[in-house]
């Protein structure tokens, strides 16, 4: 089985970015979410964006964000990819997606095999759905460390690109590769010494052992 390609959410210092890039991680993900403790402002995205480029590609992270909003962010940091977290319909993510002619991801929240059917919904309007674990009601919609049932995803055959994301750690990320089967998988709060922070030695530790080295 090929390893997954690596996406690691919330950077937002030079240090952390540097880590993500020498561990080759395949995405750095930009959170633009005024809640998150892993927000950061278009201006900071515009200079880790310079460090980034040629390096490592880079995600921004929005939750039900408006049109004016994402624009910035797409314009300051030269976004790849854009990854709508929150209640995004198919027609909202089908329309970012014609707007910034950028790929799409979209984070949904698994609980059951309902949840995971809802995917399909999203052919043609996003290219990439990353099942993700629901988060109580009142926090964060993700970037929170919790994991959600792996089995209700494995080897999951769709009509788009997949990704897995939800409390994956260095500790755990082998296993949820190995059982899952997913192509990308995706960690936030896993690699962090406190919300927030990044861990050098966690993300280098992350990417070695997605790729079972
Ligand atoms: O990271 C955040 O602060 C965040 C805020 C709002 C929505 C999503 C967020 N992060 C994404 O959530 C998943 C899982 O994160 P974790 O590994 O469980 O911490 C991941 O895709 C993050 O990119």
């Amino acid at each position: 089985m090929a390893a997954p390609l690596i996406k690691i959410c919330g950077i937002n210092d030079p240090a952390a970015l540097d880590a993500v890039i020498r561990a080759r991680a395949d995405y750095a993900g930009f959170v633009f979410f005024a809640p998150s403790p892993r927000n950061l402002s278009p201006a900071t995205a515009a200079a880790l964006a310079a460090r980034a480029q040629g390096h490592v590609r880079k995600v921004g992270l929005f939750v039900d964000a408006d049109d004016a909003v994402i624009a910035d962010a797409v314009a300051a940091a030269r976004l790849d990819a854009l990854q709508l977290h929150g209640g995004e319909s198919p027609e909202r993510a089908a329309h970012l997606k014609a707007r910034f002619d950028l790929p799409v991801w979209k984070a949904l929240p698994v609980t059951s095999p309902a949840d995971v059917a809802q995917a399909g919904a999203y052919a043609g309007a996003a290219d990439l759905v990353l099942f993700d674990a629901k988060t109580p009601k009142g926090t964060l919609p993700g970037g929170m460390g919790l994991s959600f049932d792996w089995s209700l995803v494995a080897h999951w055959q769709g009509p788009l690109a997949w990704g897995l994301a939800g409390g994956l750690t260095p500790e755990n990320v082998a296993e949820a590769a190995r059982l899952t089967g997913a192509p990308l998988v995706d960690t936030s709060s896993g690699v962090e010494s406190a919300p927030g922070v990044k861990d050098a030695g966690r993300i280098a530790a992350f990417c070695a052992a997605a790729r079972g080295a």
